[in-house]
């Protein structure tokens, strides 16, 4: 499947426990900085986030459509979130710009949807 990356920024990936009513770092182990990314299909028009790992193995914490109609909430400069059917996810952005440019990605791809 031919897809082409939009952009690509270093970010934490968190999802949110209802249970316990916290954030907890998607992914199995200590390091939580993962490469972000969304990915367009062009054939098909669908896009996606996927976020791996940084560190060797390059475990991929974060593969999750983007839904047409989806919220992308900015709660805060640095830490945007949304809702996928089954939980909430969370990207806490090392710096401003970097959230910036994904969610510029992520505002285009559900324009276009
Ligand atoms: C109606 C709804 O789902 N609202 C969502 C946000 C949202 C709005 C619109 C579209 C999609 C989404 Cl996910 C919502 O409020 N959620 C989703 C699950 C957790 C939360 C529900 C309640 C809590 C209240 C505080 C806020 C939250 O979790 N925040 C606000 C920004 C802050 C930034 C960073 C993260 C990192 C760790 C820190 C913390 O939990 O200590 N934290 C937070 O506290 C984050 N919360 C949420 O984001």
């Amino acid at each position: 499947m031919s897809e082409s990356s939009l952009c690509a920024v270093r970010a934490t990936v968190l999802l949110y426990d209802d249970s316990s009513k916290r954030w907890v770092p998607a992914g199995s182990d200590a390091t939580h900085v993962s490469r972000v990314q969304i990915y367009h299909n062009a054939t098909t028009n669908t896009f996606r986030v996927v976020g791996r790992k940084l560190q060797a193995d390059q475990q991929v914490v974060l593969n999750c459509p983007i839904v047409k109609g989806m919220k992308y909430n900015q709660a805060t400069a640095t830490f945007h979130q949304w809702r996928d059917p089954k939980q909430v996810w969370g990207l806490n952005f090392g710096n401003k710009e970097d959230a910036a440019l994904f969610a510029n990605s992520m505002t285009h791809a559900l324009e276009v949807l």
